[in-house]
């Protein structure tokens, strides 16, 4: 890892933290904060789960590599919250790992699903959370393994899960 990249980016499947500890990382390292999901809403004027409808996830995951793209290109320094799914497209991988530290935030399905049942707005989990969370993490158990560093959220509040990213970030940078 390196200071010099301009980004921190967060990788991780849904509810494991990325927005929530993006936002705290942000505070604290006087770094701006992008959202890849909120960047995507206001590109297209849409939300996600209308992306999603109108268009399908293909459609989805091309505008999410284009926007992607168009954020670790810019030169600011920034943490990044990406997207559950960002990291499908091997592309996206290398961008992410050529700009960034990539950070990967995990937790056990227990804990997600607590997180993200009440929650209606994520397409992917609609139709039956506990289900879908199950099925999605094990499709995707080695996504996020190409990460720089990894934090298994599971037992950890998002200001202990701070601490430990900025932990890492000073002593190894
Ligand atoms: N370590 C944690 N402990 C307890 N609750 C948490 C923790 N991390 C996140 N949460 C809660 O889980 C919910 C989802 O968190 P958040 O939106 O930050 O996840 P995300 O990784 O950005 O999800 P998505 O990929 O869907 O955008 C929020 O209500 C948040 O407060
Ligand atoms: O895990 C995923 O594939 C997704 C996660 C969300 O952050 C959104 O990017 C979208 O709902 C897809
Ligand atoms: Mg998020």
């Amino acid at each position: 890892m390196s200071k010099a990249k301009n980004a921190i980016v967060l990788v991780g499947f849904m509810g494991t933290g990325k927005s929530s500890v993006s936002k705290l990382l942000s505070e604290r390292l006087g770094f701006m904060r992008v959202d890849l999901d909120d960047e995507i809403e206001k590109f297209e004027g849409r939300k996600i789960s209308d992306i999603f409808t109108e268009s399908g996830e293909p459609a989805f995951r091309e505008i999410e590599c284009k926007v992607l793209a168009s954020i670790l290109m810019n030169g600011e320094r920034k943490i990044i919250a990406t997207g559950g799914g960002a990291v499908l497209n091997p592309h996206n991988r290398d961008l992410m790992l050529t700009h960034g530290w990539v950070v990967s935030l995990t937790a056990d399905a227990r804990h997600i699903i607590e997180r993200v049942r009440n929650d209606h707005s994520r397409p992917l989990l609609q139709g039956g959370v506990e289900e879908r969370v199950n099925k999605l993490l094990e499709q995707r158990k080695h996504a996020y393994d190409f990460a720089d560093f990894s934090v298994d959220t599971s037992r950890m509040t998002t200001e202990e899960v701070a601490d430990c990213i900025i932990r890492q970030w000073e002593e190894h940078a």
